[in-house]
């Protein structure tokens, strides 16, 4: 079963190209969301909340704007939580990739190849849209400010870097494209993996 790492940065439309591959029957891992997961998780927490000095919630959970608010401030603390987080992911995408019965599945990452993880799949796919675009969205996705959005970009590297190592781009400006993109990539995929 081949692997597809699918990548692009922050309101570039990953999780929406991740869904048009989905509504295609291809199985999706979302690194994002399990990640979310094992910060839920009670000794995880526990260890974050003592690794970055914070208190739990009254259920034991992590307050994930308070710990945003450090990270996405300050590199080291990104790279430590991401050593907490990271390994854990990793374990349960090799889980579900065991579980998996499809001709390729897609994995869904904000880091890929800042992470150097390119040779983990045998094809990438960057989202791209221009970076304008892109802090809009978020800031109406999410209520965040333009200075949040821009704090959390620098933590990813800029879609020039990133296109020269990807193997396809979709460039996700007008959805009926974006979807006609991913239908022809689809294919590609399909011819690959029954070959
Ligand atoms: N082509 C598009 N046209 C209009 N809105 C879009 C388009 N693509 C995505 N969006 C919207 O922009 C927002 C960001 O998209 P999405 O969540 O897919 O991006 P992402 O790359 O996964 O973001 P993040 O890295 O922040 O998780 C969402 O609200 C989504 O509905």
């Amino acid at each position: 079963m081949i692997k597809i790492g699918l990548t692009g940065g922050i309101g570039s439309g990953k999780t929406t190209v991740a869904q048009m591959f989905q509504d295609l029957q291809i199985p999706v891992f979302i690194a994002d969301i399990e990640a979310k997961k094992i910060l839920d998780d009670f000794k995880v927490a526990s260890k974050v909340a003592e690794t970055f000095g914070l208190n739990l919630t009254a259920e034991g959970l992590i307050h994930k704007p308070d710990l945003a608010a450090i990270v996405f401030k300050d590199d080291h603390a990104l790279q430590n939580l991401n050593s907490i987080i990271h390994p854990r992911v990793h374990e349960r995408f090799k889980k579900w990739f065991n579980e998996q019965d499809a001709p390729y599945i897609i994995y869904e990452a904000a880091i890929i190849f800042e992470k150097d993880r390119a040779s983990d799949f045998y094809y990438t796919i960057l989202v791209t849209a221009p970076e304008k675009v892109r802090i809009d969205r978020v800031m109406l996705r999410d209520h965040v400010s333009y200075e949040d959005v821009k704090s959390r970009m620098k933590a990813q590297w800029s879609e020039s870097k990133k296109k020269k190592l990807a193997d396809f781009i979709i460039e996700n400006i007008n959805l009926k494209q974006t979807q006609q993109q991913v239908k022809e990539l689809h294919e590609k995929f399909l011819n690959i993996s029954y070959k």
